[in-house]
């Protein structure tokens, strides 16, 4: 759906050149969620504006459902943003409008009729749960009802890719599941392909099917969300797993210094995460085992577990096997 390459862009900042984007190359499939996780500065941003040619790249390609927008001007570059939809960090919601004249706007601004535009704005709204608050205006709302707004304002012209610019950070936790839900489901239902940039692991974690790393205007490190949260590769892709699992990476380490034994990271995915199997391993090779840390959680849809345990005594290869044959991934940290 989405396919860039090799990717140049930079700005002119006091007569210098600053380099934003250093050859990214990236694809998306059709219908997939696909985040981009970077710190403040990596290059977020342009890379999202230059997928609608906000941003023109100084060099590279960028293809949209099999389209060359970077060789397009004018109005073929029009035509083809009406299927790229975009949600802001800050809604960019018109102020003097109402919700429905919001919604309403790219519709009118592409000559629909009025009828058909009224009949697609209630459709909208009841969609994304803002029926009642059809006639209000920006100020009433608050920032997860506005967010909403600039959802239904994004699927107005039925596009193919939706771009979602940080679209959660100036939300609270619980409104922020609730807007990624509703994304979620939109993606679903409309089988629209969603490319949304972020500083939060979590927010990757909740909804996307694959992510990459930017880090300094390049991709560190891509891959389905499953194999970047659960064995990051970077020290960029690790610091945002350690930030998510509010895990300080001292702190673990004089923790782990204090503890006897072999140290095991063991990764649990899927149903497999419930079976209480620790306790047959410990028969099974007849060891000992203390939980260091843990979490169980999910991915997307998908249930995971990560234990980090101390093991002394026993029959290690033994332990090993079980816990190989039941799907378990088993990373030895200390031997
Ligand atoms: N319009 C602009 N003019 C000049 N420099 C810019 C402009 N936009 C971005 N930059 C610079 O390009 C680099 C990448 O910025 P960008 O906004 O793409 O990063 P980001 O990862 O989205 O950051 P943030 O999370 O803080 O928004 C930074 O060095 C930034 O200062």
């Amino acid at each position: 759906m989405i396919q860039l390459q090799a990717l140049h862009k930079s700005y002119t900042v006091d007569g210098r050149q600053v380099a934003a984007l250093k050859g990214v190359d990236l694809h998306v499939r059709p219908g997939e969620v696909f985040g981009v996780i970077g710190a403040s500065g990596a290059g977020k941003s342009t890379l999202l504006r230059v997928i609608n040619l906000l941003e023109r790249p100084d060099q590279g390609q960028v293809k949209v459902a099999g389209q060359t927008l970077s060789a397009l001007d004018g109005a073929g570059l029009r035509a083809a943003r009406q299927r790229i939809a975009m949600i802001f960090q800050h809604f960019n919601l018109l102020s003097s409008r109402t919700v429905a004249q919001n919604v309403a706007w790219p519709m009118r601004i592409a000559g629909w009729p009025p009828a058909r535009i009224e009949a697609r704005v209630q459709a909208l709204l009841a969609r994304v749960g803002l029926t009642e608050h059809t006639h209000k205006y920006p100020a009433q709302l608050s920032g997860g009802q506005k967010q909403r707004v600039g959802i239904a304002r994004a699927l107005a012209l039925e596009p193919q890719v939706l771009l979602c610019d940080e679209a959660t950070s100036a939300l609270d936790p619980e409104t922020t599941r609730s807007i990624l839900d509703l994304l979620a489901e939109i993606n679903q239902e409309l089988k629209l392909t969603i490319v949304l940039i972020t500083h939060e692991m979590d927010v990757v974690r909740r909804i996307c099917d694959r992510v990459a790393v930017l880090e300094g205007g390049r991709i560190v490190e891509e891959g389905p969300v499953a194999q970047v949260f659960l064995h990051p590769q970077s020290p960029t892709a690790r610091r945002f797993v350690m930030a998510a699992e509010h895990v300080d990476e001292g702190e673990q380490r004089d923790d782990h210094a204090q503890v006897q034994g072999h140290l095991w990271r063991l990764t649990f995915l899927g149903e497999r995460t419930y079976e209480p199997l620790l306790g047959e391993v410990a028969r099974h090779a007849n060891l000992d085992f203390g939980i260091l840390s843990g979490r169980i959680d999910r991915i997307k849809r998908v249930p995971y577990g990560q234990l980090t345990i101390a093991i002394t005594g026993g029959d290690l290869p033994a332990a090993r096997q079980l816990l190989a044959d039941r799907g378990v991934q088993v990373e030895e940290l200390r031997a």
